[in-house]
């Protein structure tokens, strides 16, 4: 049987933009586009483990808003149920430390990027929600 992995992925808006992170060549997934984050871990709510995982892997504070969608993808290694929030910037400036890359875009062009397909569903409320 596959293994659950529960996931969750900041949407960080600042200035009308979103924060979108591509994945290194060594991950799973390599060189996709995702939401940055992480797996919950035990004892921690998604908002506290999306905090924490932000604060690791780019440095920065957020505020964890609104859940913008859940969706259960089954990919060749488990089975990813990825849950992403609308996030806030409190402080600091997102850095680049896991990623190979990083880029801010408007909502309308989300789409131009290849993204891990869990995310998909989430991309294109993304874009309906600012359209
Ligand atoms: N952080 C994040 N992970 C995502 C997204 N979409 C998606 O399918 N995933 C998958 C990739 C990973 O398999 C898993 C998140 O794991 P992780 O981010 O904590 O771990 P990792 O990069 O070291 O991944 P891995 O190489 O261990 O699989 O969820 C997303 O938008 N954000």
């Amino acid at each position: 049987m596959k293994k659950d992995i529960h996931v969750v992925g900041a949407i960080i808006v600042n200035n009308g933009k979103i924060l979108c992170a591509q994945r290194g060549p060594t991950k799973s997934l390599s060189y996709k586009w995702e939401f940055p984050g992480g797996k919950v871990e035990k004892g921690e709510t998604p908002q506290e483990a999306l905090q924490r995982e932000i604060k690791e892997e780019m440095k920065c504070n957020i505020k964890v808003g609104q859940q913008a969608e859940h969706t259960v993808y089954e990919y060749d290694f488990g089975i990813v149920h990825l849950t992403t929030f609308y996030c806030g910037l409190i402080d600091g400036i997102p850095k680049l430390t896991e990623h190979v890359s990083i880029k801010w875009l408007p909502p309308q062009e989300l789409n131009f990027l290849e993204w891990a397909q869990a995310d998909i569903p989430a991309v294109e409320k993304v874009i309906s929600n600012f359209t």
